[in-house]
């Protein structure tokens, strides 16, 4: 079974019923595993797609597979219609950025820039412009000649991306890039990145875990669960309409209440605590209450017609949420979206 992608394919990534096996049973155990379970994926030239998932889901293993560094036990991975099986990872044409972007240590930064450029014969004069422009697109304008063990995590990493960048690779592959850095630094990169790879017209697939990394830089992002690709939407439709109970728990919703027609899948900020005892609602009773930017999230105990569980309401204002005290809890529509009972 593959994914629920529909894009056509024509050109840039077209994966098909992609699987990865590893059979010394993964870290440490006897058997096989199978980290990636018969994938399609399209990625359209110029498009940037991330792939988000819970750790251990077969994120890195696709990204793998398509960049040649995993071989395949099933399935094909093409390029511009071109089979790739069977071609090297260095002939792919993709550009490959990982955790730690491994930077040439004897190399100053520009010479680390460059180096494709040299492999591919770039004459001198034409590569150090071209250093030059993909070190203005990542921010680091003026450090040509810096010694690379003088840089800050978030500097490496921006000099790998524009190495990765300099080659203009067909395709680059990301895999958790600023996992390593702390989040303020990953937020700002996650900005910076999305605006190069939009800037060069780089058509990109990005490996991560965080869900709003996902969402800064991805026009699509595809939700991967135990190998398989459960859904891939763009960064709203998949919060607005998630395709499946398990996307919607992975994105955060945190109640889900039976429908005639389906699951009402409740988001973060899907329930609110109703002015008023005498308010239409659930009736619910306070746990906590933690005041934040202007408002009251309040950890409740209520029973929305699955079973009696502790959920999350809105408040507005920073009054009466005392613990123990009785509330009563409704719907906030625009937080919450019908979800298939089918998985
Ligand atoms: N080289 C390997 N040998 C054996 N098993 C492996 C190997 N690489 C990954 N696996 C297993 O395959 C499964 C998928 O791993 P993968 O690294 O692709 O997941 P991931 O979603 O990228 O996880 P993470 O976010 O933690 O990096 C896991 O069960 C993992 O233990």
């Amino acid at each position: 079974m593959g994914s629920v992608d529909e894009t056509t394919a024509g050109g840039g990534l077209s994966v098909r019923g992609a699987v990865v096996r590893y059979d010394d049973g993964g870290r440490g155990g006897a058997g096989t595993t199978v980290a990636v379970d018969g994938v399609d994926l399209d990625v359209a030239d110029g498009e940037i797609l991330a792939l988000l998932g819970p750790s251990g889901c077969g994120k890195s293993s696709l990204l793998r597979a398509v960049a040649g560094l995993e071989p395949l036990a099933g399935g094909t991975v093409t390029f511009d219609g071109v089979d790739l099986a069977g071609v090297p990872v260095h002939r792919r044409g993709f550009g490959l950025l990982f955790q730690d972007g491994q930077l040439f240590a004897h190399r100053d930064v520009e010479r680390n820039v460059a180096y494709g450029l040299e492999i591919a014969g770039m004459p001198r004069a034409e590569r150090v412009g071209r250093v030059r422009e993909l070190l203005d697109a990542v921010g680091l304008g003026g450090y040509a000649h810096r010694a690379v063990s003088t840089l800050s995590g978030g500097e490496k990493q921006r000099v790998a991306l524009a190495r990765a960048l300099a080659p203009r690779p067909r395709l680059l592959l990301l895999d958790e890039p600023f996992s390593a850095l702390d989040r303020a630094l990953r937020e700002r990169l996650a900005d910076d990145v999305r605006d190069v790879l939009r800037a060069t017209g780089t058509t990109a697939v990005f490996v991560t875990h965080d869900h709003d990394e996902a969402f800064t830089v991805a026009d699509r992002v595809g939700v991967m669960k135990a190998g398989r690709l459960l859904q891939v939407a763009a960064p709203e439709e998949l919060w607005r309409a998630p395709a499946s109970r398990a996307v919607a728990e992975f994105l955060g919703y945190q109640a889900f209440v039976p429908q005639r027609d389906g699951v009402l899948a409740v988001g973060p900020t899907g329930l609110r605590v109703l002015p008023g005892a005498e308010a239409t609602g659930w009736p619910g009773r306070v746990v906590a209450g933690t005041f934040r930017r202007g408002r009251t999230e309040v950890t409740v105990d209520v029973d929305l017609g699955a079973g009696a569980e502790r959920v999350v309401a809105l408040q507005d204002g920073g009054t009466g949420a005392e613990p123990g005290s009785a509330v009563v809890v409704g719907l906030d529509p625009a937080g919450c979206a019908v979800v298939p009972t089918t998985d």
